[in-house]
């Protein structure tokens, strides 16, 4: 209906990393907001793609979920809406990438890559340069879920207690820090550093992740990509 509005944000926010900058963010969806993106999204999932060298999408076993990107109506444009302004009230709708929902079944997992690109074809003008940041978010997990964490495993496991709540503390110490997916929660993270003056900004190797196999249940999740600059209207809103 055309008189929604938005919902005040109820998340909540925890610094996890300072550098790299990682956010922690319980609640960064409303039950409603979960079960609507669930039931929109539901049926339209087609296997994965990632990107290679030359910029062109193609299926590959390092990446087995399903993915299907949102159109933005007026519930999305919400979510958007909160996304850009958690990150400052400065960036433009334009730099975001049409919300992208992603489910993994029994098996299925992101194997270790980084959200930014190392081949200039994907950071094109068109494209709004690099994915300056990410969140990824867990719409809904099976309550019966094994696994399916998000692994950081070149950041360090935190050492006090209260993260496990958040945090896989049954890790081992040399597995970096795998966030387990609750929910309505959210990590957000930066994945490029400051540029030095006259240069660009550089993808930073410590935001490495995977999404962990799922071994028992399902998990619906949600990437929120923001590029540097605005992304060319064939880029945005196309429904995949
Ligand atoms: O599934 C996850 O936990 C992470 C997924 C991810 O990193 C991605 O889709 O880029
Ligand atoms: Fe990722």
């Amino acid at each position: 209906t055309s008189n929604y509005t938005c919902p005040d944000h109820l998340y909540s926010v925890q610094i996890f990393s300072e550098d790299p900058l990682i956010i922690y963010i319980p609640g960064f969806l409303t039950e409603s907001e979960a079960q609507y993106l669930e039931s929109v999204s539901s049926g339209r999932f087609t296997s994965s793609q990632i990107a290679d060298q030359s910029g062109q999408q193609h299926l590959a076993s390092t990446r087995t979920s399903r993915s299907t990107s949102l159109h933005s109506d007026e519930v999305v444009r919400c979510i958007e809406e909160r996304a850009l302004q958690f990150q400052g009230y400065d960036i433009p709708r334009t730099h975001l990438e049409p919300l992208q929902a992603v489910q993994y079944s029994i098996g299925e997992k992101y194997a270790p890559h980084t959200d930014w690109f190392t081949s200039s074809l994907q950071t094109t003008e068109e494209y709004g340069g690099n994915r300056l940041s990410s969140f990824f978010v867990y719409i809904s997990t099976s309550e019966d879920i094994i696994g399916g964490g998000t692994q950081f495993p070149l950041l360090e496991a935190p050492k006090d207690e209260r993260w496990c709540r958040f945090v896989n503390c049954d890790a081992g110490w040399d597995d970096g820090v795998t966030f387990r997916p609750i929910a309505r929660n959210a990590v957000y993270w930066r994945n490029l550093q400051n540029a030095k003056i006259g240069k660009e900004r550089t993808g930073d190797r410590r935001t490495l992740h995977s999404g962990q196999p799922v071994q028992r249940g399902r998990k619906l999740g949600m990437n929120i990509w923001t590029r540097e600059s605005g992304l060319d209207g064939k880029y945005r809103n196309e429904i995949v």
